[in-house]
């Protein structure tokens, strides 16, 4: 008998077959039982078919056939089958038992799934955020809708937050914790009918905002590609439409949670630097009295460590009210939005659950407790008064002392370090492991190679782990020097970030190793040598606009991804890219970036140009010399730098689709209310509000990704002056101009002159971020999900250092570089 052709032809219901597939199950469970066998679906299908077949035979249909092979057949289903709706084609009794049966499977395997522990490597990155995060919608007076993604308790408790609604308005605040992301229709219908304006999100869409996309390393580069949400969940927002806004709240990320306070108290004491450093030639032969975060005096609580422990919050939460929901509320209703000027969020109806360690969101309204946490200022830290070289290049760090230094990181173990989902696998990963299965790891159990450079803090080795082949960059920091000059925040500002990275455009930190003399980061090795370097090797010193394109596309991947997870760089420049042995990069150097809360949020876009990213769409050009106003078009080809061109067809779909759903609203996390008055960053880079000591946010980086490009493409920085301080001035006062050669294309030079707008206000990126910046034409075609398998302008020369020591011929051309075996004792004699 061929199930798929069977004329047996049945039209039932569900609930029938569930019932005949029970009458069947009956005796397959004793006779399980009797023989001491697990119970098997399988079993039971095998069987029940070998019963069916044997009636069928002994009608005369296939007799001769064993039900085996039938088994084996593909089968038929159809799509109401398919996809578990019921049964409403004629279809064989058969067919109808293994349909049901594969959706009783697959709901077992799901559930089996669900019940996995969230280490297990094969669970998904979206089911992982699920269990890491809670979202908390609430809509308010202003009709905005916010949700706050909030990590599950961290690695110190096994609670999981939840996810819940809450919905208020001037008059009226209602929380509804859900049980599910699926159960977000329902809520919000519910909610809708006591006329609270709420979005109507299909189950799909609801799933979306069980924010599974909103992992930091995934909506860097994968998920949201484009910095745009997705149709589907884009729709679920369409309530933006009507005039509302939905704002998600990244509170923190799983990685946020690995380090220390991300969220200072506000201090009361702004004292700024001068706010013209134009009209004071002298005055960097000050001492500079730094401010450390603007924040607002008005505050009258400041959430610490906001971003990463919430787990701590969560204990203390358990602590208090022996409960497990709980809502979080801010006085007077306030609300955080990036333009809140206090920085406030209001956190509501968040659940610790005792009893949630199970993945997913599970509902518990019961027992209620109210809890008054917030007052989150948003603000940044710095904290330490450092000295700055002099050196146009060299990387300067000022910071107020006003605030202690003392905290460390009370996820600084190596076993949170070790955490490290895309690397996890790796050879030095395992070879780091080896060694601690028999005792920490510790300088002593590495050979130096060489010295790498030394920096502002601390000096970095190649280092080879001994009896591994494994190389590895050390970061050797002498703990009396960091004292002394102040610069342990600094080192440890470095570690602390450098903790939560997870990203191919980063280094891996494997292990934090501390003496009482040293500190010593253990990281990844990056093999091909600096940007800057690079650069200088270029004919002209410069790159080309298709290479300078690479570059600067993955350079912008990573700062989204920082800031993404709260992290202003502030000190982007060509010395502190390094290229990978694959000829991607890789952004080191944290010292001087701030630390902040970050907020997710959906902003709708005010036309479907600028979404869509078809704007100003020119065809391509082969002359890589063109001028021509909207020509880019790289004369080398990769596969993901050439723009798909769309059918008519596909493209007539879309903009008929494009009038149905309307502007897709775009995924911006951009820490847009950090504030900070240090004095940091590299003079040639420095943004003017740094200069004019305004306070500055994650606007900064956007000025110095604008003078990166600028760098890489003319050979020199736009403001250069004679002295640090003409540099300086410069940047305050002078116009930006492009040099006549080389000839750069209309769009790079707008994208420069969108980025170096003195105003960080109206600055390119300053509203949406990188999602701006990435539909800057300069960027057509390119394809941001991809751009790792894109084919680098080139490869660094001297490769394979990852995993196994330098050939000898390597080593040898690198005898340039060798240091004296001075560097090697001195390394030993820690
Ligand atoms: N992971 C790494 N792999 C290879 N080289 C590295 C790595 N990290 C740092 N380096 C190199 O080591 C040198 C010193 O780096 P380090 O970050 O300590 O100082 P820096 O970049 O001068 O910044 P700062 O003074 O702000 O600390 C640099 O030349 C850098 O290129």
């Amino acid at each position: 008998m061929e199930a798929s052709s069977s004329t047996c032809e049945i039209v039932e219901s569900r609930e029938d077959i569930i019932s005949e597939f029970k009458v069947a199950e009956k005796p397959e469970c004793s006779y399980a039982n009797k023989s001491g066998k697990k119970y098997s679906i399988e079993d039971d299908i095998n069987r029940l078919f070998q019963g069916i077949d044997i009636k069928s035979s002994s009608r005369g249909l296939g007799a001769s056939r064993s039900h085996k092979s039938a088994l084996k057949r593909p089968i038929k289903v159809s799509s109401a089958q398919a996809s578990g709706i019921g049964i409403s084609e004629p279809v064989s009794l058969k067919q109808a038992f293994r349909g049901l049966c594969i959706s009783q499977a697959s709901e077992m395997a799901a559930l089996k799934r669900l019940s996995k522990p969230c280490s297990s490597s094969r669970v998904s990155e979206a089911g992982n955020i699920k269990k890491l995060y809670t979202a908390v919608v609430d809509e308010g007076k202003q009709n905005l809708l916010e949700i706050s993604l909030v990590p599950e308790a961290s690695a110190h408790s096994d609670k999981l937050a939840r996810v819940s609604i809450s919905i208020s308005n001037s008059s009226a605040n209602h929380s509804v914790p859900l049980a599910d992301a699926t159960n977000l229709k329902e809520t919000t219908t519910r909610l809708a009918s006591r006329d609270q304006i709420v979005p109507l999100p299909s189950e799909v869409e609801a799933e979306k905002l069980t924010l599974a996309n909103f992992s930091p390393t995934a909506c860097a580069n994968e998920i949201m590609p484009e910095g745009r949400m997705d149709p589907a969940a884009a729709h679920s927002f369409s309530m933006a439409d009507k005039g509302h806004k939905a704002n998600i709240l990244c509170v923190s990320s799983p990685s946020c949670s690995s380090t220390g306070d991300g969220v200072d108290k506000p201090t009361s004491s702004h004292t700024c630097l001068a706010k013209s450093i134009v009209s004071s030639k002298n005055f960097f032969k000050k001492k500079v009295k730094q401010d450390v975060c603007s924040a607002s005096s008005s505050s009258t609580l400041c959430l610490r460590k906001v971003d990463n422990n919430l787990g701590s919050i969560a204990n203390t939460l358990d602590k208090e009210t022996d409960n497990s929901d709980l809502k979080h509320e801010t006085k007077g209703n306030q609300k955080l939005s990036p333009s809140s000027s206090n920085g406030s969020i209001e956190i509501n109806s968040i659940n610790f659950g005792k009893d949630s360690c199970k993945p997913g969101f599970t509902l518990n309204c019961n027992r209620r407790t109210k809890f008054q946490v917030t007052k989150v200022e948003e603000k940044s830290r710095s904290k330490e008064k450092g000295e700055f070289s002099q050196s146009s290049k060299s990387s300067i760090g000022e910071y107020s002392s006003s605030t202690s230094i003392s905290e460390e990181s009370n996820l600084s173990g190596s076993s949170r370090i070790g955490y490290r989902p895309h690397m996890s696998k790796h050879l030095r990963w395992e070879a780091i492991r080896a060694v601690q299965q028999h005792g920490n790891l510790s300088l002593r159990h590495f050979k130096l190679l060489r010295k790498l450079g030394s920096g502002d803090i601390g000096t970095v080795y190649l280092a080879e782990l001994i009896g591994t082949n494994c190389l590895f960059a050390l970061k050797v920091m002498d703990n009396e020097f960091l004292a002394s000059r102040k610069k342990m925040f600094r080192a440890q500002t470095e570690r602390e970030i450098l903790q939560m990275l997870d990203h191919p455009f980063f280094p891996t930190l494997y292990s934090h190793i501390s003496t009482d003399k040293l500190s010593c980061l253990v990281m990844e090795y990056c093999p091909g040598g600096d940007l800057h370097v690079l650069r200088q090797r270029q004919p002209y010193r410069s790159f080309l606009e298709q290479a300078a394109r690479f570059y600067v596309a993955e350079v912008l991947l990573a700062l989204e991804y920082l800031h993404m997870l709260g992290v202003v760089y502030r000190d982007l420049k060509p010395e502190n890219i390094l290229v990978r042995e694959d000829g991607h990069i890789m952004l080191t150097d944290f010292d001087l970036s701030l630390r902040c809360s970050v907020n997710p949020m959906l902003v709708k876009s005010s036309s479907p140009e600028e979404v869509d990213g078809t704007r100003k769409m020119s065809s391509p050009c082969s002359d890589a010399s063109c001028i021509q106003p909207f020509c880019l078009q790289p004369d080398w080809q990769v596969s993901c730098f050439t723009p798909i061109l769309i059918s008519g067809g596909a493209k007539s779909r879309k903009t008929k689709a494009d009038a149905q759903v309307g502007p897709l609203p775009q995924l911006v996390v951009e820490p847009i209310s950090a504030r900070s008055n240090s004095f940091v960053g590299t003079y040639e880079y420095l943004a003017p509000e740094i200069i004019k000591g305004e306070g500055h946010g994650s606007a900064v980086d956007w000025w110095t990704f604008g003078i990166f490009l600028f760098e890489l493409l003319y050979g020199r920085t736009p403001f250069k002056g004679q002295s640090n301080e003409d540099t300086l001035s410069n940047v305050v006062s002078q116009s930006l101009k492009f040099p006549g050669a080389p000839i750069v294309s209309f769009h790079a030079r707008d994208l420069i002159r969108g980025l170096l707008i003195k105003d960080p206000e109206t600055r390119l990126g300053s509203v949406k971020g990188a999602a701006e910046i990435k539909q800057h034409p300069f960027f057509e075609g390119l394809n941001w999900a991809l751009i790792r398998c894109a084919a680098p302008p080139e490869l660094p020369k001297f490769r394979d250092f990852g995993s196994r020591a330098p050939s000898m011929a390597a080593q040898k051309e690198n005898a340039n570089d060798l240091e004296d075996t001075e560097d090697c004792e001195e390394f030993e004699l820690f």
